[in-house]
């Protein structure tokens, strides 16, 4: 079962930075390389894209001496992959001047993790943007049709790494969202509506200051569009949606960061991503999304499911009680599919 149910795989964008698998490590993702002392000089700096091995890096973030550098890996970080965001230390030469080459011998820890699995039974883990504290997810309400169950997988990704989900409808000039929301209600998500001539450029761009927000949609939603306008001159290539299928061609294929205009924020545009499994997703996080019903589930069994069939589940229980509100089922409804998203 993959993310997206579609059958033209061939031309799936090639996501360089998740080539690199790594397996799940209970421990974290701290490196293990041990400090060598010769690195004691290095300096930080932001991963901001990856090519082919290369990797634009960011260096003196916010500071009079702030440049973008390329460096390569250093071999003993053997295959650890460095992605889209990571914080990551530097040596060698670091001036960023033409033709210079500086080496990444360390990555910070990362605070969040997006991940993906190759589909939904396999625990080996590719990790697609490090650090990124919100996700939004881009939708069109038609053209496209927009998916409710795509939509569940964005969130359960998210909740999963940690990282606050936000919803864009856009294309709302085509078709009315309003049906299609109403599936969310029992969500605590941030929900954007857009169309093209009129769209809410400075409430999205308050909500994405102060943070790094990954971009998620699939191709052809309107994504780029609304990349543009939200940082002009950040050149994403728009594409022209098929109308037979409603796909959009892939014109956008690498993960990439880009920055607020103002300065403090940043986007993190992924390519349209067509196989994001979630095999690797523990359902303990994503409960954890929801506040008041995790708080429920500390009477639940041991082991309990929390689904319909669940026998003696304390969120079941308050919910058919009345307990939790006029809101309570709604949630609880939402909590269970999000559940169910990648157990089926
Ligand atoms: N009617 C309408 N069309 C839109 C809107 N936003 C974008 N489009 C059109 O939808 C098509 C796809 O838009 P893109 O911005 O390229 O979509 P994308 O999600 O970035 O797709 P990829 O670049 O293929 O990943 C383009 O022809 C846009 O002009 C909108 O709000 N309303
Ligand atoms: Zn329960």
């Amino acid at each position: 079962m993959s993310w997206w149910e579609t059958d033209d795989d061939e031309d799936e964008p090639e996501f360089d930075e998740s080539d690199v698998r790594v397996r799940p490590n209970p421990k974290g993702n701290r490196p293990r390389t041990k400090v060598r002392p010769e690195y004691a000089q290095a300096i930080t700096a932001r991963v901001l894209g990856v090519d082919r091995g290369r990797y634009t890096v960011m260096v003196g973030e916010n500071t009079d001496d702030e440049h973008e550098v390329t460096a390569a890996r250093a071999r003993e970080l053997r295959k650890q992959a460095i992605v889209t965001g990571d914080r990551v230390d530097l040596v060698g030469d670091t001036t960023g001047d033409d033709g210079t080459l500086s080496r990444i011998v360390r990555i910070q820890p990362r605070t969040t993790l997006l991940r993906r699995s190759a589909d939904d039974t396999d625990a080996v883990e590719r990790v697609v943007v490090a650090n990124a504290d919100q996700m939004l997810i881009v939708v069109a309400a038609a053209n496209p049709e927009p998916r409710i169950r795509l939509v569940d997988r964005y969130l359960v990704a998210a909740f999963d790494a940690g990282i606050t989900p936000m919803l864009c409808v856009t294309k709302t000039d085509v078709a009315d969202p309003a049906e299609f929301l109403a599936n969310f209600a029992g969500l605590d998500l941030r929900v954007f509506t857009s169309r093209q001539d009129a769209m809410p450029l400075a409430e999205i761009t308050d909500a994405l200051t102060g943070h790094d927000t990954v971009f998620v949609g699939h191709s052809g939603v309107g994504k780029s569009t609304l990349v543009n306008a939200l940082i002009p001159g950040s050149d994403r290539a728009t594409g022209v949606v098929n109308t037979v299928t409603g796909r959009g061609r892939h014109t956008s294929s690498s993960t990439v960061s880009l920055r607020l205009p103002e300065g403090d924020g940043w986007v993190i545009d992924t390519p349209g991503v067509r196989s994001f499994g979630l095999g690797h997703v523990n359902p303990d996080n994503i409960l954890r999304a929801f506040t008041d019903l995790a708080a429920v589930a500390e009477e639940c069994p041991r082991g309990c499911t929390h689904l319909p069939d669940a026998p003696d589940c304390a969120i079941n229980e308050a919910v058919e009680a009345g307990e939790l509100g006029e809101s309570g089922p709604a949630r609880l409804d939402s909590l269970q599919r999000l559940l169910l998203t990648f157990r089926s």
